[in-house]
């Protein structure tokens, strides 16, 4: 059996029923292990995964709470003594997607997105001010057009990070609550597709959304995502216009959307999290308009199945790994006086990549050409 410490949020347990779901991790050959994240993890392994979702945490330790800093650090520092324990996710990889700025930035990273394809993220821009001609002039630079959405700096964690607003006009501009990130509004039909990532995996599942606007002389509209982009959602904002329900609808392209999840993992390094896609109505490209760390991934059929997969996948491709460095190293050992391997660097769970021993390429014996860096799998999975 495996080993496998977790850590969710009572409210993420609850959504996922995943306490209920101990005999199908145990059918895959997984021990599950409920961690006591306030104390160290040392006693409490060993684990040969640790599968998390700290959000709240990260964003309150970030804000200096000592408790939630202690909580996340005692995590780190069993992965960090642990270099074989693999964490899904790094924590690395989530604070990116926990800073919406730094979201949209990682976006334009993305091959598939820096080229003339389809696929691509509404212009944006981080406002930190609430000074009308700062934010004027800001926007402008950026080409952000009315009307846009201002969201939270912060993704996730706590409710706040839901509370946003369209502003349609200049006088909007008093509304800005910083620090935002605005993005400008494409009319999408009031159709939302969510990307749900499992490792090499996806599955879309089609949700309600706001419905067309126009730039014109009206009043801020605040909206809670809670209640625009959930199964069910229906009122006002997500109601088509008359003459929108007209419009024909479009049926996303898989391809695309499995690409776009290629694209995403490489850049991010995870293995669980979700891409919100709207489908421009006039110009029928794709726009991703927000990636979340370790989604509810509610409308995927056998999701705690997929997920056992993912988790012994990766920790098949580890052990292939240490099995092999376990080979090389007694090589080495063997071969040392004639000095033909350089010494290995080990890096662990934190740093996007999971535990590998990555070898500097000897030319001549071609040894640890298995694990060269620049063949290294993500997360201990090959590229597709
Ligand atoms: N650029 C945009 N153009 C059009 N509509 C948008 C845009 N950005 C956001 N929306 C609408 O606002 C909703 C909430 O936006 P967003 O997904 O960024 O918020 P969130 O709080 O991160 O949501 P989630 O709960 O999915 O994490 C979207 O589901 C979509 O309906
Ligand atoms: O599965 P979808 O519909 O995409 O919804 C997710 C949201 O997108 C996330 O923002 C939620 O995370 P936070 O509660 O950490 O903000 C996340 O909350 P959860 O971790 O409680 O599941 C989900 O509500
Ligand atoms: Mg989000």
């Amino acid at each position: 059996m495996r080993r496998v410490g977790y850590w969710l949020s009572e409210k993420k347990k609850k959504r996922l029923n995943f306490e209920d779901q101990i005999p199908t991790f145990r059918d895959a050959g997984i021990e599950l292990v409920k961690l006591n994240i306030d104390k160290s993890l040392e006693l409490q392994g060993p684990f040969d995964l640790i599968l998390h979702k700290c959000t709240l945490f990260m964003v309150d330790a970030e804000d200096g709470d000592e408790q939630s800093l202690d909580a996340i650090n005692n995590i780190k520092e069993y992965i960090s003594s642990h270099p074989d324990c693999i964490l899904v996710d790094s924590f690395e990889s989530i604070e990116k997607l926990i800073d919406r700025h730094e979201q949209y930035k990682l976006l334009l990273q993305c091959n598939l997105l820096k080229s003339e394809s389809v696929v691509y993220t509404p212009t944006f821009v981080e406002l930190s001010t609430k000074d009308r001609e700062t934010n004027k002039q800001r926007l402008h630079e950026a080409e952000v057009k009315y009307p846009f959405v201002c969201k939270p700096i912060v993704a996730h964690g706590s409710s706040a990070s839901h509370k946003m607003a369209i502003i349609f006009n200049e006088q909007g501009l008093e509304d800005i609550q910083p620090p935002c990130v605005a993005q400008t509004f494409h009319n999408h039909n009031a159709v939302l597709y969510k990307v749900f990532v499992i490792g090499e995996k996806h599955h879309i599942v089609e949700r309600p959304s706001i419905k067309n606007f126009a730039a014109m002389d009206r009043s801020t509209i605040y909206f809670d995502s809670n209640d625009v982009s959930k199964p069910n959602c229906a009122n006002f904002l997500t109601e088509l216009d008359k003459e929108d329900l007209l419009r024909t609808p479009i049926t996303p392209d898989d391809e695309i959307l499995g690409d776009l999840a290629n694209a995403v993992r490489r850049e991010l390094k995870m293995e669980l999290f979700g891409i919100d896609v709207i489908i421009d109505c006039d110009t029928k490209k794709y726009a991703v308009i927000d990636i979340n760390a370790f989604p509810g991934y509610e409308g995927v059929e056998n999701f705690m199945e997929i997920l056992c997969d993912l988790l012994n996948s990766l920790m098949d491709k580890n052990d292939k790994v240490k099995t092999e460095n376990e080979r090389l190293s007694r090589k080495r050992s063997e071969s040392s006086e004639a000095g033909d391997i350089k010494k290995p660097k080990l890096s662990n769970g934190n740093s996007g990549l999971q535990p590998a021993v990555c070898f500097e390429r000897n030319p001549d014996t071609h040894e640890g050409d298995m694990l060269l860096p620049w063949k290294q799998p993500i997360n201990g999975l090959l590229e597709h």
